[in-house]
This record gives C-alpha cells, structure tokens and sequence, in this order.
C-alpha cells in the first residue's frame, strides 16, 4: 500500500525541485534503499524512521526494508487551468487518485524567476490553485448530477435519494468557492461521491518555499500563509527547496552532515513533510523482525490485527490465528524478541487487537 502524495502549485514555485529533491534522496541511500521512476514524474521513496534503523542494529538481518510513499509531480497549474488552460490539465488527471495533496507555496523574492502574478502573495496564490480545484470538481459532481437526476428524482430508492442530495450539497459548496474536505461529509454520505475521487476532498498540507534566511523562522509570506491554512485546520512545512535537492545530491553522508550543519539544521525539511503527509493520513508504522528481514510496514490507525497482516499478504489476514506482540520500546529496551519474551513482554494478540504504532509483529496463520 504505497500512498500516494500529488504535488500542485501555480507554475515555477518549486515543485519540481522538491520532487527531485525527493527523487535524489532515495537514489542516494545505500544500496539496499530503493528507488523507482514508474513514470518520469512519480518518485517512489522511503520513509525515514529513526526506529527502523535501531532495529537493523539490534537484529542484524540481511537486508532492511522500509515503507514507501509516492510522489507525483505535475505541471503548474495556472488560472484556467480546469478549462483547459495551460498544461496542468492533462495533468490534473495524474492525481486524481492520490491520498493527499502536497500545495507548494512561494515564499520567496526573485526577480530572475519568472512569475506572471504580480508581486508574491501566497494567499493569492492558494486562492488561484483552490479555484481552479474546485471548479474541475464543479466538472465532474455535476456530471454526475446529470447522470443521476432522474433516477433520485423518479425512482423509490431512498439511498439514489441520498446521494443526490449531497451531490447537491457538494456542488451548492464548490459554487461558493469552497473545498469539499470542509464539508466533514460522514464516512456512509462519502461514499455517494467517492467514484468521483474530487480533488479538493483530499488532505492537503502546504510547503512554504521560503528564502535561504527563512528556513528556521519562516518570513512574512509563510506567515501570511500559515493564517490562511490555520483557517482549514491544515499544517505549513516551510522549507527551502533548493537547499532539500542540494542536500538530496550529495552521496557521501559526511558531506550530507556538514551541509546541514552549515545550515543548523539536524535534518533534512523533507523528513518532515513526509512525516507529515504520514500523520495528515493517520497511517502508522508497525515492523516486523527477523534475520532475513527487518521490515516497515504501513497501516491506517485503528486496523485490526488481521487487516494489519493483510499488507503482507492476504494470506495472512484470511488464515489469521494470532499475532506475537512485542511494543517497540520494549524490543529496544531489552535488545531482542527472545529477551523480550523472557521479561514478560511478548504478548499474544487475537483478531481484536488494534495494532499500535511502532509494534513488532509476527503473525501466526493457517494457509
Ligand atoms: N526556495 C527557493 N529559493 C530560490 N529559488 C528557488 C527556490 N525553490 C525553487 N527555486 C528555483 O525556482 C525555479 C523554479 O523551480 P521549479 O522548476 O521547481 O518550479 P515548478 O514549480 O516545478 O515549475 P513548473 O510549474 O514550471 O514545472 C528554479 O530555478 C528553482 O531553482
Ligand atoms: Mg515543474
């Protein structure tokens, strides 16, 4: 399950640069880190996880393996976008299916990059982005609003009824400028539009692409910024996209260390927005443990034992019996699974455990 992140922003805001940024990153890990184009503007990398790592030291296995998240980058979208205008349309398709949005946000001065909107201004910049959003949702709720009409209108269904109704909703919302995931629409009322896989119902969190003086104080744009994105409840990373592709070039991780001690910085911005496109989801990691492989896995908070296994195989989750447990400040506290088991702290789960963050799991299963 590997999630899925859409870069937007208006045109020569960075998003390419912080797509490489994330694209280099993965390339320039050891040789057991993967890294993949699927196409020239989907990145898949590795989540960073200090925890993984301390289990690589304490089990020693052949190979570690991390979760994945996939980036995709598109074209900048500009005013008209939704009408066809400029590139971003065709592209505005590429992420249609995505689990979040990553809004990248100029936040810096620089005469020497083009800008065709006038002098910078993030919440302008967001408003443009939102609008174009909402009116290529506009497109597709109301096709679907005619394509359902006289069905709700005619037939006895209750549940056709329905979702006409909050397609109504939903379509009365975007006419007034507004983005769907404000809606709160309730898990049964999401599923009348979920075919639509709207644009603007996704998570979105924002990157202030600030100046190189910025990076640790954020500037008057990231501020600006920041009360807008307040307003919808979403999180403001600023970073410097530049620095994040220099960072991601450099191979050797001692020259990696003194570049962010340059900028005091102790890691790179990137960790964060993944961490955070990690939380805006409510995913969670769970691991698994062995000699052959110390492994992350990625889950959304509140699954089961079984399902949780089903991200391994679905054998797992069909054949299910029980899960060995041990939380993963306990693996490290006592240094391995049979001195865990020895103190007392391996349990053994059923079908009903809801799996913690950060657990090391082995499941036990009938195939
Ligand atoms: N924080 C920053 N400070 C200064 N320059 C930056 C910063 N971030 C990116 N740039 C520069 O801005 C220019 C545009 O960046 P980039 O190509 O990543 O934009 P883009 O959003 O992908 O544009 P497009 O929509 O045209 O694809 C590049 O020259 C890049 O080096
Ligand atoms: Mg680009």
């Amino acid at each position: 399950m590997a999630l899925q992140v859409g870069i937007v922003g208006l045109p020569n805001v960075g998003k390419s640069t912080l797509f490489n940024a994330v694209s280099n990153s993965a390339k320039a890990q050891a040789s057991n880190y993967r890294f993949c184009t699927i196409e020239p503007n989907v990145g898949l990398v590795d989540v960073p996880d200090a925890r993984l790592m301390k289990l690589e030291e304490l089990v020693k296995p052949n190979r570690v393996v991390p979760t994945t998240i996939e980036f995709v980058d598109i074209a900048g979208l500009v005013k008209g976008a939704s009408k066809g205008e400029g590139l971003g349309n065709k592209f505005l398709a590429n992420i249609r299916e995505v689990d979040a949005i990553v809004h990248v946000i100029r936040c810096f001065e620089d005469d020497n990059i083009l800008r065709d909107e006038g002098p910078i201004h993030p919440v302008g910049d967001k408003g443009i982005i939102d609008t174009e959003l909402q009116l290529k949702d506009l497109e597709s709720v109301e096709k679907k609003i005619s394509r359902t009409e006289k069905m709700a209108k005619t037939g006895g269904d209750p549940k056709a009824k329905r979702e006409y109704e909050i397609l109504k909703q939903c379509q009365e919302h975007l006419e007034q400028g507004r983005n769907i995931r404000e809606l709160n629409l309730s898990k049964e009322d999401s599923v009348a539009i979920a075919d639509l896989f709207l644009l603007t119902a996704k998570p979105v969190l924002y990157v202030a692409n600030v100046d190189e003086a910025s990076i640790h104080t954020g500037n008057k744009f990231s501020e600006a910024l920041a009360v807008a994105a307040k307003e919808e409840g979403a999180q403001v990373i600023i970073m410097n996209n530049s620095i994040e592709a220099q960072i991601s070039e450099m191979e050797d991780p001692a020259d990696k260390e003194l570049f962010l001690s340059e900028y005091s910085l102790t890691e790179p911005g990137l960790n964060r927005l993944i961490r955070s496109a990690y939380d805006l989801l409510q995913l969670i990691t769970y691991f698994t443990a062995g000699v052959q492989e110390v492994r992350a896995w990625t889950i959304h908070q509140g699954w089961k034992a079984p399902q949780a296994a089903s991200v391994i195989h679905t054998d797992f989750e069909k054949g299910f019996i029980k899960a060995e447990v041990i939380a993963y400040d306990d693996y490290v506290k006592f240094g391995s699974e049979t001195a865990a088991r020895d103190n007392g702290r391996l349990r053994i789960e059923g079908k009903e455990y809801i799996v913690a963050d950060g657990d090391v799991m082995h499941f036990r299963f009938n195939v």
